[in-house]
């Protein structure tokens, strides 16, 4: 029986969710990137011995990525090659240092100069019927919207257990789910479709938001506005929250640029807007 040796091996962060918002004046623009740190190079040591003396802490890659955004990213590229320079000239025993980098793109919504959509979104429907009576649904999911300004959220009640400060000034992201139900059977759908998103999107970027609860009324309440067949919207926000990096432990302030993009977990605001005079639901939400 032979023995045992160590084979190909690799460590960094996985999937750090960063967002820096560049501020010109009232025009914002962001980049959103997920980048994942991968070293390689002498680390037998920490495998065999737990000596850990060549390991850049993968928590310090993660760090390194926030910092170095402090400058600025740029193109994606350049942003990569400055971190794999970086850590194959910074640590002896790293050899190798590979960033991927995925950027999600964002169109802006025309409303504000700080307000964005990232993709379309899902078009989505549920018809039913009953035998007699046919009830449409029309939604869209995975609307992912952002304000990089123009969100408030304070007054709330503290106990022991918040910790959470009042905010006048922070991002407020979510991915709307809605879904609209339509008083008649026939109609032009596409169009419908087509206009109840933008006035979610309108809803969402021109609205000052004291809470995500009063956008989604707002959001709702302009769906059922501009369409007199809707006569009611279902509306589920999770608040894609979005922290500040604290970037003093480097020497660097953070006058409000570089974010953690949180991913859970996330508060979940669900709620309705119907029409007074709404028919009755029937099937339509089964
Ligand atoms: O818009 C918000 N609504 C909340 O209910 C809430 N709760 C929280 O921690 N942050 C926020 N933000």
């Amino acid at each position: 029986m032979g023995g045992f040796e160590l084979g190909d091996n690799q460590y960094g962060k996985a999937e750090t969710r960063l967002v820096r918002v560049d501020r010109d004046g009232d025009t914002h623009a962001i980049t959103d990137l997920n980048v994942t740190t991968t070293l390689a190079g002498d680390l037998a040591a920490t495998h065999l011995t737990g000596d850990n003396s060549g390991v850049l802490p993968t928590d310090t890659q993660k760090n390194t990525v926030y910092a170095f955004a402090r400058d600025g990213v740029g193109e994606i590229e350049d942003f990569a090659l400055r971190l794999v320079r970086h850590f194959v000239t910074t640590t002896a025993e790293i050899k190798q240092a590979r960033v991927r980098i995925e950027q999600y793109t964002w169109d802006r919504i025309a409303a504000t100069g700080h307000s964005f959509a990232r993709g379309a979104g899902t078009r989505t429907t549920t018809a039913t019927c009953d035998g007699e009576s046919a009830w449409v649904v029309s939604g869209v999911a995975d609307l992912v919207v952002l304000n990089t300004t123009g969100s408030e959220f304070h007054g709330f009640p503290r106990d022991r257990y918040t910790t959470l400060p009042e905010t006048h000034d922070r991002i407020l992201a979510t991915a709307v789910t809605a879904n609209w139900r339509h008083a008649s059977t026939g109609r032009d759908w596409a169009q419908a479709f087509a206009g109840a998103r933008d006035r979610l999107l309108t809803a969402f970027a021109d609205t000052h938001s004291r809470s995500l609860q009063q956008t989604l009324h707002a959001m709702g309440e302009r769906v059922l506005e501009g369409d007199d067949d809707l006569v009611e919207v279902r509306l589920a926000l999770p608040n894609k929250h979005h922290f500040l990096v604290d970037l003093a432990p480097f020497g660097l302030d953070n006058p409000g640029e570089v974010f953690h993009a949180a991913d859970r977990p996330y508060g979940l605001i669900e709620g309705t807007v119907r029409r007074s005079d709404a028919p009755d639901a029937g099937l339509a939400w089964w």
